[in-house]
């Protein structure tokens, strides 16, 4: 893909943007994952972090009162630099609002007999699947990259291929703990101030400051059996997939991956604590392994070539858990080209990824001009029965493969996500990740007419990348009835927090 660039240096910076990665990007990011490990290390090793808590806690509720003190005409939000966060854009909105610094960062307490952890919203889903996994424990649903925060994904979102049992990240939260715009702390769960609790998933830090989440954790088992399926037609793939998300004895993990609008794989996975007979051990999460949606789609050749035989392989759990952090999905291919050639995955696989943060920090205006102009990412979750319909309509307006499909079950349950009737209902998230082939493609105008197809569809949009909604479909596609109430309830909260629309929408994103 060619852009233009205004200077001989963009033009470097765009097409050797591999070199800035590898010569220095590679190496702060290896610096920084030994100190955050050995701090990590250090605070466990010291038990500092359940004692320290309340202290941080009453640091925040300082910053909010001195705050409250003064002439309160800034709004509030964490001091996280944008830079640090998995979200997609930088936040304009940082800069000028009262930064609160929330700098919790600790697993606080595993209680094995209610199977739960609590922790810090800083603590991150590679950190914690490192504390839970000696202990034979993983949270009931994992967002796959390592550097995403319980914190980031309680007030955003969070999904995963066990989503279609347990629900979204929100599903398993017991109880939250959050300093409020007037400097109280509170708790919440479904039986105490059950408004709130149904509020705080999406609500992308405007109800107040997260500091502690209670959630649930399920017995994990050492590796993963997982089962490649091939297929060569988009309608009975699109069966089989939501064949296996409906099941009444649904398989632990179900995903596909289709790398083109007809073809793609099925993968469905189940914990197991031995290797069977029927597959070999698959420790993807080695540094010199193929990336992983590269392998599946060797599965995919396989297939094509007439060997239809279903493939097993068992993957220890782990790797299973982060199979996609190495690649970023399938990201790094364009930052990166060569990073999945053998030579240097052996000499320099053990360097990657890059920490996202770094790439984002670092990231020239002329590379966000590319991502403006030629690149998307989104996810966009629909019901599980449109999923053809939507696979369709998004290769009609980008035609970006692989494509991620991963199903999940949302609950009927008050606050912004709505349910048509029942108990739950069954959606699937269809993610996109890179340089839009569709002829005729163009940014803005694309992505609005996916999003009045998700809208239409009775959809929501994964808030952390573009959403160009206006004010008035943004309150169509999410329900704001419980989130207005619970707003106005709150002393101080509407003076101290922007709406959720006020953060996340593409004009106060660059
Ligand atoms: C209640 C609880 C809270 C925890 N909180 C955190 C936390 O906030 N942050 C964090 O990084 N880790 C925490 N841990 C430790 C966690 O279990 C991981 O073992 C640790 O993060 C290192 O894992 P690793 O696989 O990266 O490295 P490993 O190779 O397993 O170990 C690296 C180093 O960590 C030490 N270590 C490993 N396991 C433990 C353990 N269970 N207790 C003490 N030291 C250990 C080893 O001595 C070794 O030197 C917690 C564990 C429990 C039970
Ligand atoms: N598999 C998945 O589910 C994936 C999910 N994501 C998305 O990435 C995002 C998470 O990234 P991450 O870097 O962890 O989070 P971010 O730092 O991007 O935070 C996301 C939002 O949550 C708010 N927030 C975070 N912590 C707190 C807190 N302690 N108190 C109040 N508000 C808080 C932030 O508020 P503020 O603006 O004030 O800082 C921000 O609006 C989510 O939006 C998630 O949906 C991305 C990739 C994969
Ligand atoms: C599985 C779900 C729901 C989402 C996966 C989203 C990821 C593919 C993106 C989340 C953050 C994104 C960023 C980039 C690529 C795509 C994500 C990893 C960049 C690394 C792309 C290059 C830019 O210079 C920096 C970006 C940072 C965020």
């Amino acid at each position: 893909m060619t852009i233009q660039t205004d200077t001989f240096a963009e033009y470097v910076i765009v097409e050797y943007r591999w070199l800035i990665v590898i010569v220095a990007l590679l190496p702060i990011s290896l610096l920084w994952k030994v100190w955050s490990t050995f701090r990590n290390w250090l605070v466990f090793k010291l038990n500092s972090a359940p004692r320290m808590h309340d202290k941080k806690v009453k640091d925040v509720q300082r910053q909010v009162k001195e705050w409250l003190a003064g002439d309160r005409n800034t709004r509030l939000c964490t001091a996280r630099p944008t830079w640090q966060t998995m979200s997609f854009r930088h936040g304009l909105y940082k800069k000028t609002s009262t930064n609160i610094s929330v700098n919790l960062v600790d697993v606080l307490e595993v209680d094995t007999k209610n199977m739960t952890v609590r922790c810090e919203p800083l603590v991150t889903m590679g950190q914690l699947s490192r504390t839970l996994e000696p202990l034979g424990l993983a949270l009931a649903v994992v967002p796959e990259l390592d550097q995403l925060t319980v914190g980031g994904l309680v007030m955003g979102t969070g999904v995963e291929t066990s989503s279609h049992i347990h629900g979204l990240f929100q599903h398993i939260c017991l109880q939250y703990e959050l300093v409020m715009a007037d400097g109280s702390v509170i708790t919440c769960s479904k039986d105490e101030r059950a408004d709130l609790f149904y509020a705080v998933p999406w609500s992308y830090g405007t109800l107040g400051f997260l500091t502690s989440v209670v959630i649930k954790v399920v017995p994990a088992k050492k590796y993963v059996r997982l089962q490649y399926e091939s297929y060569t037609n988009l309608p009975e793939l699109a069966a089989r997939f939501s064949k296996e998300s409906l099941s009444k004895e649904p398989h632990q993990f179900v995903e596909a991956l289709l790398f083109t609008k007809d073809t793609g794989v099925v993968m469905t996975g189940d914990m197991v604590d031995e290797i069977g007979m029927d597959g070999k051990l698959n420790s993807i999460g080695k540094w010199y392994t193929e990336w992983f949606y590269k392998q599946v789609e060797r599965h995919l050749k396989r297939y094509t070539a007439g060997d239809r035989q279903p493939v097993v392989e068992y993957i220890p759990l782990r790797d299973y858990y982060h199979r996609h952090t190495r690649s970023l999905f399938w990201e790094l291919q364009d930052i990166v080209p060569f990073g999945n050639n053998i030579i240097f995955r052996v000499l320099f696989g053990w360097l990657m990824p890059p920490e996202v943060s770094l790439l984002k920090l670092t990231q020239p205006k002329t590379v966000t001009k590319l991502y403006d102009r030629a690149h998307i990412i989104q996810d966009m979750l629909v019901p599980i029965d449109r999923l053809e319909k939507a696979v369709l309509k998004f290769h009609e307006e980008f035609e970006v493969y692989p494509i991620w499909l991963c199903p999940f079950k949302v609950l009927n349950q008050p606050g912004q996500l709505r349910v048509k009737s029942g108990d739950w209902q069954m959606f699937v998230d269809i993610g996109v990740y890179g340089v839009p082939k569709a002829k005729g493609y163009e940014t803005v105008a694309s992505t609005r007419r996916i999003e009045s197809f998700v809208v239409q569809n009775d959809g929501f949009q994964m808030l952390y990348a573009d959403t160009y909604t206006t004010l008035e479909e943004f309150r169509q596609m999410f329900d704001h009835t419980l989130y207005d109430k619970v707003r106005d309830s709150l002393p101080f909260c509407k003076e101290a927090f922007p709406e959720i629309y006020g953060k996340v929408n593409r004009t106060v994103r660059k």
